[in-house]
């Protein structure tokens, strides 16, 4: 639906000099920014989100809620405005603040879901709330990514869904303004996504919701269990397998959902190409805010990063992260994690030993199909990347100049970037791909670098 716009422009990524020492400021999560949008548009009061996410990817959960009905006010405070009525433990009026406003939901509408999964798996069930049609449509990539777990289970649950048969979009949900609910079992072994998308908007199904997974094995956990966290922030009920219930069952009982007022996390898997910075270069990357506890899968990265040879300090201002120039390679599953893949790949391929990256088939349905773009794009450097049944093995080798291409993903410019900060030449093709969650990402690598010792 969207226009996908061509960037013919290589954008030539910096080399590193010497050792990068920086603190870099991150962005909001995406999947807590895109969560906290959809609970506070589904709550019975106004709640606030500080400190979101603006990227592609969140401008356009916010419009297709707009669209639905819902009022969402972006207000930039500064340190003399007060804070908002409500806010607790909110630095003082400190950035960007949304106030979101529910109202009825209604239709007709159009959402546009770009290329984003969160939009296209959270928002169907939200639409089936609505009076009316609402119609979905995307990106040409959208259409190929999996959505037949969300399609099946709503028409299970009592929703009336015209796709072309295909369980994919484009796709017109007829919203009633109610959803029966109930009892539905899916097989969300491609995407974590359809389990957190019928968790969301169960407090609002007649019966909630309760969800069984009955394929392989489901991918990316911590996206669930931030998920369920997040639900019972807003005052919702849930029993999960991780707190006693039934392994591979959710289950949401019906309740209002309160209006909260929330602070965003940085988004860890974007601190990802900052972190790697150090670990190349030998240097020191801090992050400021780096919670102390959390659901974001890229707080693995301490873990990861460490064993690849950097050390990690966490304290209560933020995260320190310091590389000794020397990469090892690594055995890892990466299921749990995946989105982590393409820059822990790019690290991998500048090690010394080589890397099997484990658990993650499920990136073939992903932004791109990352583990063919990560081979074709690393060994088209002169690397030795292979894939394998459910991920890649990495030999690391000498490897030069020349054009990593994005396909449309993000995190593929980003580990293009990460490659050529040790290697001379690598030119990114359409670096501003990084829009989808990250948009000021060529700014803050050069700021950072500019920063180096
Ligand atoms: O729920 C979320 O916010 C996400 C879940 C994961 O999706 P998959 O389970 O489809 O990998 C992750 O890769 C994606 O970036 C964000
Ligand atoms: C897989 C990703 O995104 P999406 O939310 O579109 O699934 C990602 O950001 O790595």
């Amino acid at each position: 639906m969207t226009e996908v716009s061509v960037h013919p422009a290589l954008w030539p990524a910096p080399l590193a000099t010497g050792a990068v020492e920086a603190t870099v400021t991150v962005p909001g999560s995406k999947s807590v920014t895109n969560r906290a949008l959809v609970l506070a548009s589904l709550a019975a009061e106004p709640g606030w989100l500080r400190r979101p996410l603006r990227s592609r990817d969140s401008l356009l959960m916010a419009q297709a809620l707009r669209a639905l009905g819902v009022g969402i006010e972006e207000t930039v405070s500064s340190s003399s405005s007060s804070p908002a009525p409500g806010a607790q433990g909110v630095p003082d009026g400190e950035g960007e603040a949304w106030r979101v406003i529910p109202a009825g939901l209604h239709g007709p509408a159009t959402v546009d879901v770009g290329n984003a999964g969160t939009v296209m798996r959270f928002l169907p069930p939200v639409a089936t709330l609505a009076e009316g049609p609402v119609r979905f449509d995307g990106d040409p990539r959208s259409y190929e990514r999996p959505l037949n777990g969300v399609i099946d289970a709503l028409r299970v649950l009592g929703a009336r869904i015209d796709d072309d048969g295909r369980g994919a979009l484009p796709m017109t949900v007829h919203g009633s303004g109610a959803l029966d609910g109930g009892s539905v079992e899916i097989d969300a072994s491609s995407s974590s996504q359809f389990v957190s998308a019928l968790l969301l908007s169960a407090p609002r199904f007649n019966q909630g919701v309760e969800v069984r997974h009955i394929g392989g094995r489901l991918p990316s956990m911590p996206h669930i269990r931030m998920t369920v966290d997040m639900l019972r922030a807003v005052g919702a009920q849930v029993d999960e397998p991780e707190t006693g219930g039934e392994p591979d069952v959710w289950r949401v009982s019906p309740s209002a959902i309160l209006g909260r007022d929330i602070v965003i996390e940085p988004d860890l898997s974007n601190a990802q190409p900052f972190l790697a910075a150090a670990l190349i270069t030998g240097g020191r990357v801090t992050i400021p805010d780096w919670p102390q506890r959390t659901t974001q899968p890229g707080d693995a990265l301490r873990r990861i990063f460490t064993e690849m040879g950097g050390a990690c300090e966490l304290t209560e201002t933020g995260l320190t992260f310091t590389g000794t120039g020397r990469i090892h390679g690594i055995d890892v599953d990466l299921g749990e994690v995946g989105e982590l893949t393409p820059g822990i790949a790019a690290v991998a391929a500048l090690a010394d030993s080589p890397s099997t990256l484990r658990g993650v088939a499920h990136l073939r349905l992903h932004e791109t199909d990352r583990l063919a773009a990560l081979t074709k794009e690393i060994n088209g450097l002169g690397g030795d990347v292979t894939e394998t049944e459910d991920g890649l093995h990495i030999r690391p080798r000498p490897l030069h100049s020349g054009v990593f291409h994005t396909y449309d993903d993000h995190r593929m410019a980003t580990a293009g970037a990460v490659i050529g900060l040790a290697v001379a030449g690598v030119e990114i093709e359409n670096v501003a791909t990084t829009a989808k969650t990250l948009p000021d990402f060529p700014r803050m690598w050069t700021t950072m670098l500019g920063a180096e010792s």
